[in-house]
């Protein structure tokens, strides 16, 4: 086993500054911080897996390795764990927190999630945070009074937090953690497969969104489907996020769990947007092709989906909605032209965009303007919702909603895809694709399975006795 005397010094420091706390400070939450001496290459979702205390929280952002140099502003690695909650805000809380925090000068970083139907984010503080920043490791406490410990208990939608868990006094949380580091294996014994819709369905909708096009009632669609993995028993979702972390690039990581029972993960590819300061970068991502492992055949089927006709032109549909919506936001839009984003099994087209935006226009209002994007609903986006309302089998919740980080200086959000619902013994994967005039039903059938690979392929490795039936 792995341990880390750098994280038991951390947590001594921590304590005693917890000690020389004045007790009649007027502050209802400190942040204490202490840089770890040493810094070990370790898994943080390992190292989360090991902690006793929820809901856990992992994040880290993109790194815009293939990205022109205009467009690749800031790519700090950063990763962070969290463990607990100091504060939660929602609804008109989480409002009018967004709208005070432009132009401030408070520090704090939040937490950001939302789902498909939303516009309001959930923002969490966690009470510890362990944040990687360049080689660094820092351990940090949200110190709140046990007087303001009330508000923290409950998180809309998920299973509240024990409420001796939320009692604990900071310094007992600290001697709570874990130091291990090390990843157990993971043990999934997979027993069934159900797709909502099933392939037969999945034909019907795809040729009603089609004829929804034919009369000029929408240009898009973008079909989902929800597959239901069935287990013999429960799976821990930060175990299964430390693993399928090891083959994804180049994209967003989240995982939010609020018991050992269910969990929330998103390795999404896909920017909603950043902000620094008042600069706003987003994109428009869509489109899909497979990657070959022969560096030139891989070439070439990016060449062929740069030239492609329908992708194009689900592309194409991206780029004019948000260019649409910025407008409402900002005056000046640059643009650096069309790339491919590649990813381990599948490609996409990618369209940067800059923009500045207008005086006093905070996060919550770019969210509300952009969300969702032709990339995850349709255009014209209202008619393809209730499309979806009306036709998608299963609910989104957080599938295609928003995830990230949000603080005065700097925010960033990712479109929740590439994710995995995890309930006790059932992992529910999704995966949607956009349907144009000229798609084809079985061809994305076979995509929405390539975006679910890399986790059907762990679950597989684990059963390798009885491999998952293909259904593409
Ligand atoms: C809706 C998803 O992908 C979107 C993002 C990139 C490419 C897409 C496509 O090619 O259809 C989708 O618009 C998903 O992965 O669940």
């Amino acid at each position: 086993m792995r341990f880390s005397p750098g994280l038991k010094a951390g947590i001594a420091s921590l304590k005693s500054q917890l000690l020389q706390r004045s007790p009649d400070s007027n502050e209802a939450m400190q942040t204490i911080t202490a840089i770890l001496p040493e810094t070990p290459e370790v898994s943080l979702p390992g190292w989360l897996y090991r902690q006793q205390v929820y809901p856990k929280l992992y994040w880290s952002s993109r790194i815009d390795e293939s990205a022109s140099d205009e467009f690749r502003g800031e790519t700090r690695d950063v990763e962070v764990a969290g463990l607990g909650v100091a504060m939660v805000r929602t609804g008109d809380d989480a409002r009018a927190f967004l709208a005070s925090l432009a132009g401030s000068d408070c520090r704090k970083q939040y937490y950001w999630l939302s789902t498909f139907d939303n516009d309001t984010p959930v923002l969490i503080l966690p009470r510890i945070e362990l944040l990687k920043q360049q080689g660094h490791f820092l351990l940090r406490v949200n110190a709140v009074d046990r007087a303001n410990l009330s508000g923290a208990v409950h998180l809309p939608g998920y299973t509240p937090i024990p409420q001796w868990m939320a009692d604990l006094r900071d310094q007992d949380l600290l001697s709570l953690l874990s130091g291990q580091f090390d990843t157990p294996e993971l043990d999934i014994e997979y027993e069934r497969r159900i797709d909502q819709p099933n392939h037969e369905t999945w034909r019907e909708l795809v040729g009603q969104a089609k004829a929804c096009i034919s009369a000029r009632d929408f240009e898009k669609v973008v079909l989902a489907r929800e597959t239901r993995v069935f287990c013999a028993k429960q799976t821990d979702a930060m175990l299964l996020a430390a693993h399928w972390q090891q083959s994804v690039e180049s994209c967003y990581q989240f995982v939010f769990q609020t018991s050992s029972d269910n969990g929330f993960i998103s390795f999404s590819p896909e920017r909603l947007f950043r902000r620094t300061g008042c600069h706003l970068d987003t994109e428009a991502l869509a489109g899909t092709a497979m990657r070959s492992c022969d560096r030139d055949q891989d070439h070439e089927l990016g060449q062929q989906l740069l030239l492609d006709e329908k992708n194009t032109r689900e592309h194409r549909l991206v780029v004019e909605d948000i260019l649409e919506k910025l407008g409402g936001l900002s005056d000046a839009v640059s643009q650096s032209g069309r790339g491919l984003w590649k990813q381990k099994h599948i490609q996409h087209l990618i369209y940067p965009l800059r923009a500045k935006l207008h005086t006093g226009i905070d996060d919550h209002r770019i969210l509300a303007a952009l969300h969702p994007t032709a990339a995850i609903a349709g255009s014209p986006a209202r008619v393809a919702r209730d499309f979806l309302t009306l036709h998608e089998p299963f609910r989104r919740n957080w599938y295609a909603g928003t995830h990230g980080c949000v603080s005065a200086s700097k925010t960033e959000i990712a479109v929740s895809l590439r994710a995995a619902q995890i309930v006790k013994n059932e992992i529910k994967l999704f995966s949607g694709a956009g349907i144009v005039a000229q798609s084809d039903a079985d061809a994305e059938w076979s995509e929405l399975e390539q975006k679910i690979r890399a986790p059907l392929e762990l679950i597989h490795r684990c059963h390798a006795l009885s491999p998952i039936p293909s259904l593409a």
